[in-house]
């Protein structure tokens, strides 16, 4: 397993993290080093722990036990989750909502935001009435003006379709374009081809495995990666 920070600009160090939920272990990550200067994918069957492992690194869980630390000290992450609940408001108004946390964003970068997630048509639309596709557009436009050096994203195009699921994926490159480290979790092997640069394999709450992605794929070194891509290839 690749494990050295050497070889990465940025990167994030876990040292001795557990995560409990009712008294059971739902992450256990004795040490990695995961790279944060290239586009990084987090896959691994349900259950796993990927989602736990963002909410960790975003900052938004603590640890039972154990650290995570920052090559370049502390940064600003922004998480995006699925299902992200809209306030009962135009797009618009959802998108603006960053300003409770940094009332320095001006209303030129919002509309600037707006039409680079391609939403101005619906830009006064009711924000709950927007489909799955155009919600998860609308929250990525949150998530672009936080402007922040770390976007971690769970499952970004699940139960999108082919164009809109395009549509995502470019603006998840356009994150890594304007400075920002991008982590994500996908079910979907293609689009990890396509988007990520280096994988983190997780089962049953443990980094089974990590790399480059063309070695990932073409030759796993660990049974449950194996089986996992297995599994996954005959689904797809
Ligand atoms: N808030 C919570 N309370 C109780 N258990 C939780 C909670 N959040 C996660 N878990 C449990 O932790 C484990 C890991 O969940 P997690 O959502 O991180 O997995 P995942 O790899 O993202 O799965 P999926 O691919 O299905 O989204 C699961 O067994 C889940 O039931």
């Amino acid at each position: 397993m690749v494990n050295s920070s050497v070889e990465f600009k940025r990167f994030i160090e876990l040292k001795e993290v557990i995560v409990k939920s009712d008294g059971r272990i739902i992450l256990n990550i004795p040490h990695a080093v995961i790279p944060a200067d290239r586009i990084c994918a987090c896959i691994g069957p349900n259950g796993a722990g990927k989602t736990t492992l963002l909410k960790l690194l975003d900052g938004l869980i603590k640890p039972d036990s154990g650290s995570i630390a920052y090559s370049t000290g502390p940064i600003k992450s922004a998480l995006v989750l699925h299902h992200t609940p809209m306030i009962k408001a135009s797009a618009r108004v959802n998108i603006a909502m960053v300003r409770d946390a940094d009332a320095s964003i001006s209303s030129t970068e919002i509309d600037a935001v707006i039409e680079q997630i391609g939403l101005r048509h619906l830009a006064n639309s009711p924000a709950h009435k927007l489909s799955a596709g155009e919600r998860q557009k609308l929250c990525l436009g949150r998530a672009i003006l936080q402007n922040p050096n770390l976007v971690l994203l769970d499952e970004p195009t699940a139960n999108l379709d082919p164009n809109t699921t395009e549509q995502v994926e470019e603006i998840i490159r356009q994150f890594k374009v304007q400075g920002s480290d991008v982590i994500f979790t996908s079910h979907q092997l293609a689009q990890v081809q396509r988007l990520a640069e280096y994988i983190v394999f997780i089962d049953h709450g443990e980094i089974k495995e990590k790399g480059p992605v063309g070695p990932f794929f073409s030759d796993p070194q660990t049974q449950a990666a194996q089986r996992y891509l297995h599994q996954e290839l005959l689904a797809d």
